[in-house]
């Protein structure tokens, strides 16, 4: 790990008395020397905390919760050392970041790099990434926790969603120094071409098309995925992106789309068409590769980064002309007090806190829909559609449907973690521990009346898991289900091997929007994803449906005994059987099964700029009647990308920063 982090230094690693101990990696350059203890070695290699912690869960020597309490606890002390270190009581940096997501992860690196040496500061809510995030098949471990998951719950929804909760779903979303990749599902897919051709269209400027993009794709990434290198993929970004190492059901879903005539492409090269693939992975060698580890890492160890972590942005400063010169923000200290702050831009603030953050930290400032602004107090200082064109992808599980665990390719199937497979991942990092999710493995992308060949508008994946007594319990915690109903609905197979079809609708019509509930800044928002408003959404879920059926009906799955689940789903038994032609019955299914795909997107709109009454941000990505202040994150999408978020999240910082660098070159 040494190598392969090039962050040890072994000089460093002397052991001194005292408990307390520097995460010197994240806090960059104003660590404390004093208080070193070999607690740092593991504090300066995330990779050997990762095992470290996964010995410890796995064992249960600690319990999930006391392993989170005593990072933070330390990480915040840490921060705190750091945080004295510092005579900064007027601080200025040329450049401020709000957020260190996939998108600001980014624009810090590109900033901090360049040989104007430019002083930037990244501003950021949370703090470290938690260990076991790196260890990919956690990732349900991590959602709902407050100290790295913000989880916001939307507002309840008319006719979807209506199995959660108050009818409303979690949005889940990274809190902490690398954001939402911290706690994703690692899919790296770009989007497709049409996608970024249509962005150059509603901005009215070419820089966007696709062609125009591909080099920083390229730029962004070390490819060593399936697919050939060719003119499409990087090879010295850097974010590493890896095939996956462990799918149980990957062979069978292959051999579903050479049965159903699907030709096999890269999706992250010429295009995006019709077709079935093996998904490759924001991971290296079967760990979790976030925009922590690949850029933030390595940016804090350059001098001219400052990372305040447990820092909340509250307000924008602005002089009598618009421009923006500063940040208001409020960072908590090891005790829980929290101490206010103000630090000055001499260049530009950029806003990468995102897609429920940079449209908060807007409103907040005064800019956003003057009405609803006025009527929380907030003096209005522009008026712009800041939060109107929220866009998500909606996701539907389709099933359960039992399989013979005795047919199929791999034995492993049920995903116990074990002592084998434990030691297996410790020693080689393969098998159950390295999988994504519950094993996620290839995709397709299929059209169906909305689409088109090349711009299909429905993408589908397979999750297998063992039916296990407690697993309706773990899906009604983690996602909120009702209470009650999953448990009815998955009884019949309790015991059994099982998949799920993930359907995603990726094209879709429905807009939403986000607001504020008050002015103060520490308040939950107002989100209202709108799911299934528009009705050729809902004629494209139901076609969804129809086709993932008649995947299950497929020589290949049938060949594993796939049998969708014996009992209707509870509340649509009044519509009759779940039979393949019963509209009426998946219609109910869809609506009660609405869940996110996590891909919110679009509430600060890239348009044409001032002319342009739908525009937060120009093509530029300048917030539209300001100077000095641009947004770079996923709420500038004009709308969102076909397929997953988190590339096009870095695209976007990759280009934003670039656009940033040529304005002071
Ligand atoms: C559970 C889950 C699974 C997902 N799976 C995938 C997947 O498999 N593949 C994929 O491509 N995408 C996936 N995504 C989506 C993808 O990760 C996101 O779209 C992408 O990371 C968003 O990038 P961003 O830079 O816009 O925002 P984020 O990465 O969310 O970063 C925003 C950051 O800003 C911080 N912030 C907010 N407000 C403030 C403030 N006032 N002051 C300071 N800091 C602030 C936040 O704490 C956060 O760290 C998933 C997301 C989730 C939640």
């Amino acid at each position: 790990d040494k190598a392969s982090e090039g962050s040890c230094d072994a000089s460093r690693i002397d052991c001194r008395d005292g408990d307390n101990y520097l995460l010197t990696n994240a806090q960059g350059n104003n660590y404390n020397e004093k208080s070193q203890t070999k607690m740092d070695l593991l504090y300066s290699s995330p990779l050997a905390m990762t095992f470290q912690y996964l010995s410890r869960w796995f064992y249960k020597e600690t319990p999930l919760r006391s392993l989170f309490k005593e990072f933070f606890e330390a990480d915040r002390r840490n921060v705190d050392l750091g945080f004295d270190a510092r005579n900064d009581d007027d601080e200025e940096y040329d450049f401020i970041v709000v957020g260190s997501g996939s998108a600001g992860a980014t624009v810090t690196y590109r900033l901090t790099m360049d040989k104007h040496n430019y002083k930037v500061l990244l501003i950021e809510v949370g703090g470290n990434q938690f260990p076991l995030s790196g260890v990919p098949a956690l990732l349900f471990e991590l959602l709902n926790n407050p100290e790295i998951d913000w989880s916001d719950t939307i507002v309840p929804q008319k006719d979807a969603c209506l199995a959660f909760k108050n009818n409303g779903v979690r949005f889940q979303r990274g809190k902490g120094l690398g954001g939402s990749p911290n706690l994703n599902w690692m899919v790296a897919m770009r989007g497709n071409p049409y996608d970024f051709d249509r962005w150059a269209n509603e901005s009215g400027d070419p820089q966007w098309t696709h062609k125009n993009l591909m080099p920083f794709f390229k730029k962004m990434e070390t490819y060593r995925g399936n697919f050939p290198i060719g003119d499409v993929h990087g090879t010295d970004g850097p974010l590493n992106v890896d095939p996956n190492r462990f799918a149980p059901l990957y062979e069978e879903w292959m051999e579903v789309g050479r049965e159903m005539g699907y030709k096999v492409k890269d999706p992250n090269g010429e295009g995006q068409d019709e077709s079935f693939f093996p998904f490759v992975f924001s991971m290296k060698d079967g760990t979790r590769f976030s925009v922590q580890r690949a850029h933030i890492y390595p940016a804090s160890r350059r001098p001219n980064l400052t990372i305040r972590s447990y820092s909340t942005a509250t307000k924008i400063a602005f002089d009598d002309n618009n421009k923006a010169i500063g940040i208001h923000y409020e960072t908590v200290r090891a005790d829980g007090s929290r101490v206010k702050r103000y630090a000055g831009a001499k260049k530009e603030i950029i806003l990468s806190a995102g897609v429920f953050g940079s449209p908060k930290l807007l409103m907040l400032s005064g800019i956003g829909p003057k009405e609803h602004l006025e009527s929380l107090g907030i003096a209005s200082r522009i008026d712009l559609p800041v939060g109107q064109n929220l866009q998500d992808h909606a996701l539907f599980f389709i099933g359960p449907f039992s399989i013979d665990k005795s047919k199929t390719a791999k034995p492993n199937l049920d995903r116990d973690f074990n002592e084998d497979t434990f030691h297996e991942y410790v020693q080689h990092k393969t098998g159950p521990f390295a999988a994504s999710g519950f094993g996620l493995g290839g995709g397709a992308l299929i059209a169906s009346s909305f689409g088109t060949e090349v711009w299909p508008d429905l993408y589908y994946s397979l999750l297998s898991l063992k039916m296990k007594p407690d697993t309706a319990d773990f899906f009604q915690k983690t996602f909120g289900f009702k209470e009650g109903v999953l448990q009815k609905y998955f009884k019949p197979i309790v015991g059994k091997d099982a998949l799920f079809h993930v359907l995603c609708l990726n094209l879709p019509k429905t807009v939403g929007e986000v607001k504020l509930k008050s002015k103060n800044p520490h308040d939950t928002l107002h989100i209202d994803p709108n799911y299934l408003d528009h009705k050729d959404d809902v004629q494209s879920v139901l076609e969804g449906v129809k086709f993932a059926l008649r995947m299950s009906e497929t020589k290949a799955l049938k060949k594993i005994d796939t049998k969708l689940t014996p009992v209707l789903f509870p509340g649509c038994e009044s519509h009759g059987n779940a039979d393949y032609d019963n509209d009426g019955y998946w219609e109910c299914f869809f609506r009660h099964m609405t869940q996110t795909m996590w891909h919110y997107t679009s509430t600060n709109k890239m348009g044409y700029g001032p002319e342009d009454k739908t525009s937060v941000v120009d093509s530029n990505l300048r917030v539209v009647g300001t100077k000095g202040l641009r947004v770079i994150d996923n709420s500038i999408q004009p709308k969102v990308v076909t397929t997953n978020t988190n590339l096009p999240a870095i695209l976007i910082g990759e280009k934003g920063a670039d656009l940033v660098l040529n304005t002071w070159a």
